[in-house]
């Protein structure tokens, strides 16, 4: 059995303090008590699987050792994953999401599998293609990936250099890379793990192209695992973090596969190679869509991680005085450390909640679509390409604030900090390169600004450029109303900016392309002001609604974390909405005030905001985090594992160090 240690003192009095029921908000954030008593009945479940505890901690592992292990680890997650949902209901995807976590230390090499392979075939097969494919890679008979970025391409997708020639004669596709750029670079997975694949190919029928479209493909005998005949694949070697996500790289040469394995819910290739066009080409960017709603989510959990691992941590460390002859005080104490860390609770209530109705706004497409109604996709890709670009931005940022914030230990892997970093950076740049998606809002935002000039009624997330062009600004005010308005204004003053900006140059005789990309750094400054305006919006509008259904006590706390948020960022922005909105010096001298009693109010709560994340010590994996706080003995332990511990005297010493020294001497 395992050992039950002492909890620490400094967090046994912190949750003392806390003025709100722990309980109500993990409900609250999970989606309901229903969803959170599954998801501790699975982690609990994986807690007690011994083959699921690593003897060697993962990074002593090669890199050949650690991805074999996370394969290991997969199968048996998987396993026990259907053992669960054979007796209850099947788990939601975010439980899972959660649960890998306290499997696999890393990125899964299976990730990419339930990630995207299976929400392909959902979205873009027919339902033949879904009948046929769907129950074999949702049992994991077989196992896929996307594959879609090149050596050559990741961005600019209408560049893909895959091939897929039809040959009417034997009704088959023939996939060719005819230059290094054109092998698939990237798949999570592709190494050595899938047996099958999306992959993203140029159609040509009779010599005549006809755009990018995904196909089904086998490259992987079922049996032995080798590459099918035509198929050059393997792994692209180390990266910054995802040690063992197993992205791989991929090559075909004069490579059939069937008519059928074209994916065809949108466009078709008829037997006779006539192509029919779907309604509308874009929908066959769909899947990324999807993942791009998902990384608002996932933001909110890896900045949850990080703020329960730092918070945690600041309360339990003490250093410094504040006065002389008093004992050291918890850093947490420090005002610059609650400046560092309750934006990071706050940030990632603000990301769930943007989630929470981007999701149901994604939802609502979705069956649109099903009814061949596109009106509202535009608005869904602008909000989803921005949204995912700030929410992994502005994750980042704030993992690395955690990770500084918990001074030379958070410098340590076994405070977990540096691999949440790895894959929480990683997302600032997959699904869309983060200027990239800005851009593709930025387009939007300028189309949505001339049709306010030209007093049309715009989608409800722009329909604030009517209300600013009608209305006078408003009276300041510093209340988060006023002040979400304000963001308004900033954005709504830098779309016309950027848009002014682009005039300028073609009334100077640019082409469009050319003004376009001169006022580029504009047009995402547009952006990134309208993604802040969005969240801060969205997150207050979120607050209002679920404070009348919880307690009093945790809806007191709730506002105290919106208000915080929003205070922060106005801070933060102060020189741009005295350049576009009604604030004046004396408000900002306000609500610096307000942000410090913000602080103030949020310190008693802040291990139970944490606590409330409910991330178990097998998730967070970190010797900093842990709820019982034991963090010196835990790095002492973690230590005591090095293989350099091992042994009293490492053998370098006698091949090496000795007779150096001995020379030295000499
Ligand atoms: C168990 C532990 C696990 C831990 C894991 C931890 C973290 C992991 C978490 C999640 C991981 C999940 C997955 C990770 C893997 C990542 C996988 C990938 O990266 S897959 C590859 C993704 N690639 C991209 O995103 C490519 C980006 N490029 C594009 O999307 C496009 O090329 C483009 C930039 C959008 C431009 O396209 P195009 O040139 O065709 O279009 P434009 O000419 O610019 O615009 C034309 C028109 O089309 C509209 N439009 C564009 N895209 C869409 C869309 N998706 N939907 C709807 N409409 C779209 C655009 O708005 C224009 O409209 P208009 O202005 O009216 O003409
Ligand atoms: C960890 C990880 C996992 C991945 N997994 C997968 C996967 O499973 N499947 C898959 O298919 N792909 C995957 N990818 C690839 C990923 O989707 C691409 O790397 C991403 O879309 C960016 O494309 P790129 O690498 O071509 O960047 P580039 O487009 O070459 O970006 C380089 C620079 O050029 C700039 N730039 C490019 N175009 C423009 C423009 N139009 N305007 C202004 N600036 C521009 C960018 O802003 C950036 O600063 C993965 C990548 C990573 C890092």
């Amino acid at each position: 059995m395992a050992t039950v240690h002492k909890i620490n003192e400094d967090l046994v009095k912190e949750r003392q303090k806390c003025t709100f029921n722990v309980q109500e908000l993990t409900y609250l954030l999970d989606g309901g008590e229903e969803v959170t008593k599954e998801r501790r009945e699975f982690e609990n479940i994986l807690r007690n699987v011994k083959e699921l505890q690593d003897e060697v901690p993962e990074v002593y592992l090669s890199h050949k050792e650690r991805y074999e292990n996370a394969v290991r680890k997969t199968c048996i997650l998987q396993n026990v994953r259907n053992d669960f949902e054979k007796k209850r209901e099947v788990l939601s995807p975010r439980n899972i999401f959660r649960a890998g976590y306290a499997v696999i230390k890393d990125v899964s090499p299976f990730f990419l599998h339930n990630g995207m392979f299976v929400p392909t075939i959902i979205g873009q097969g027919t339902p033949e293609q879904q009948a046929e494919w769907l129950p074999k890679a949702k049992a994991m008979a077989i196992i896929g990936t996307y594959a879609q970025t090149e050596l050559g391409h990741g961005t600019f997708i209408r560049g893909l250099e895959t091939t897929a020639t039809y040959d009417a004669k034997t009704e088959e596709f023939i996939l060719n890379s005819p230059k290094v750029t054109s092998y698939k670079w990237w798949p999570g997975g592709l190494g050595t793990t899938v047996n099958h694949c999306i992959t993203v190919a140029q159609l040509y029928i009779n010599g005549k192209k006809y755009g990018i479209h995904p196909f089904i493909v086998q490259i992987r005998d079922l049996e032995t695992h080798k590459p099918l005949p035509g198929i050059k694949v393997g792994e692209i070697g180390p990266k910054m973090g995802f040690a063992t996500a197993n992205n791989g790289f991929l090559g075909f040469q004069n490579f059939r596969i069937p008519r059928k394995n074209m994916l065809m819910k949108n466009a078709q290739v008829l037997k006779d190679g006539t192509f029919v066009k779907g309604m509308n080409e874009k929908l066959t960017y769909g899947t990324m869509v999807m993942v791009r709603v998902n990384i608002v989510s996932d933001s909110a959990f890896h900045t949850a991680m990080a703020a329960t691992i730092a918070v945690r941590y600041a309360a339990v460390r003490h250093q410094s005085q504040l006065k002389a002859k008093e004992p050291e005080v918890q850093i947490i104490d420090y005002l610059t450390q609650q400046h560092k860390l309750f934006i990071a609770i706050a940030t990632s209530h603000a990301f769930s909640n943007t989630y929470t109705w981007l999701y149901q706004a994604y939802l609502k497409v979705v069956e649109d679509l099903g009814k061949q109604k596109q009106d509202h996709l535009p608005e869904l890709h602008a909000l989803s390409c921005c949204l995912k670009a700030t929410s992994s931005r502005d994750a980042g940022v704030i993992v690395e604030q955690c990770r500084l914030a918990c001074g030379g230990h958070g410098y340590m892997a076994s405070s977990n900090l540096p691999i949440i970093y790895g894959y929480t950076t990683a997302a600032i740049t997959y699904e869309g390169e983060h200027t990239v998606l800005l851009l593709q809002t930025a387009r939007y935002l300028m189309k949505a600004w001339m049709s306010a000039l030209e007093g049309k009624v715009l989608a409800p997330s722009v329909a604030y450029l009517v209300d600013w062009l009608k209305s006078d600004k408003q009276r300041w005010q510093n209340t988060p109303e006023v002040i979400v308005k304000g963001f308004q204004h900033v954005a709504a003053g830098k779309i016309k900016d950027a848009f002014d900006a682009i005039q300028k140059h073609v009334k100077a005789g640019k082409d469009y392309e050319d003004a376009w990309n001169l006022a580029s750094v504009q047009l995402i400054k547009a952006s990134e002001a309208h993604s802040r305006a969005i969240l801060c919006d969205g997150y207050l509008r979120e607050t209002v609604r679920t404070s009348s259904s919880v307690s009093p006590s945790l809806a007191k706390v709730l506002n105290h974390l919106v208000q915080l948020y929003i205070v922060y960022w106005t801070l933060e922005t102060a020189g741009d909405l005295l350049v576009y909105s009604n604030i004046g010096k004396d408000d900002i001298a306000v609500l610096k005030e307000k942000y410090e009693e913000l602080l103030a109010l949020i310190r008693p709560n802040a291990v139970g905001l944490v606590d409330a994340f409910d991330i178990s010590d097998e998730i967070l994996q970190s010797t900093l985090g842990s709820y019982d706080g034991r963090v010196y003995e835990r790095l002492m332990e973690e230590a005591m594992k090095s293989p350099l511990n091992k042994e009293p005297v490492n053998q370098s010493f006698h091949k090496y160090l000795k007779p150096f020294i001995k020379k030295a001497k000499l």
